[in-house]
């Protein structure tokens, strides 16, 4: 095994090993950068139970054998039939032992195992639908993504980056970014910058008694962020599916109506779609 001073594997070396570029147009970019690779795990809270740790993407590894060295048991998702190839030889021992699971597949289709936490440098291409993957098993996680989508996802009410993704994102979890990672960490580098989100899993303080039309009537309010949530819910009754957008307007309190959609947080959107379900 080829380990730098930590006693961890070498990402380059890793790479090398593996005999692979690293190809963007499917979602490959390692991470080289040992400082970034260390500090990643790092983010998971002390209490996370770490007995069986997910990782979506392994690449050549260089993450998965930070993971091994923290978790009971790791299972790493990986598309790339050649990558997956190289990490059941590279982590042979692991595999052997039963420490480590090497699932082939689309991290979208593949069944996922019940992990107690997941912590991976996601393919971008799949951001969103991975994490609305993710977000609903109520897991610890620590992801990787787009600079911009990472801060979508954290962004607090009444900002420019507040939006549907973070009343999502948040319904599940309290989100934050924790580390702004440079194209540089990476090879070959992406074209943008990245980020690391950290979020941590609660039942929100308020409930939702349709989860799916609550995401439909966000979604729809959100096509209108800079009208007054009066005129969004009227404007936008073929998005929500509201049959009588008047009448919810007429039921609502004037306090949420005078708002823009933007600045409601997600208690406030929850109260406007329990009422508004009555009118669908
Ligand atoms: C950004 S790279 C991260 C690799 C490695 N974890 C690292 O940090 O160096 C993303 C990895 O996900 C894999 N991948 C891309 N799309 C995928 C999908 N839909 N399901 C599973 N893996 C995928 C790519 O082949 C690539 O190895």
């Amino acid at each position: 095994m080829n380990t730098d001073g930590t006693g961890r594997r070498d990402p380059d070396r890793l790479i090398r090993r593996a005999g692979v570029r690293g190809d963007p147009d499917r979602d490959q970019h390692f991470l080289v950068d040992d400082r970034v690779l260390d500090r990643i795990p790092s983010y998971l809270s002390r209490e996370t139970d770490t007995s069986h740790l997910l990782e979506i993407g392994g690449g050549t590894g260089a993450l998965t054998d930070r993971l091994l060295a923290l978790g009971d048991r790791v299972t790493v998702v990986e598309r790339d039939a050649d990558l997956a190839a190289f990490l059941r030889e590279e982590f042979a021992e692991e595999v052997e032992s039963g420490r480590l699971t090497v699932l082939e597949g689309d991290a979208l289709s593949v069944e996922l195992p019940d992990f107690s936490a997941c912590v991976s440098n996601l393919p971008y291409g799949i951001s969103s639908e991975i994490a609305f993957r993710l977000l609903p098993r109520g897991k610890p996680l620590v992801l990787m993504f787009q600079f911009e989508f990472a801060e979508r996802m954290a962004a607090d009410p009444g900002t420019s980056e507040y939006g549907r993704l973070s009343v999502g994102a948040q319904h599940y979890a309290d989100v934050e970014l924790v580390e702004r990672v440079p194209r540089e960490a990476f090879a070959p580098a992406p074209a943008v910058e990245s980020a690391v989100v950290r979020t941590a899993p609660r039942d929100p303080e308020y409930t939702v008694a349709d989860e799916s039309f609550f995401f439909d009537f966000v979604k729809a309010l959100f096509t209108q962020r800079r009208k007054t949530v009066r005129n969004a819910i009227r404007n936008t009754t073929h998005i929500s599916g509201i049959s009588d957008g008047s009448a919810v307007v007429e039921a609502a309190p004037e306090e949420l109506l005078a708002k823009r959609p933007g600045s409601l947080t997600p208690g406030e959107f929850a109260a406007l779609t329990n009422l508004a379900a009555e009118y669908r």
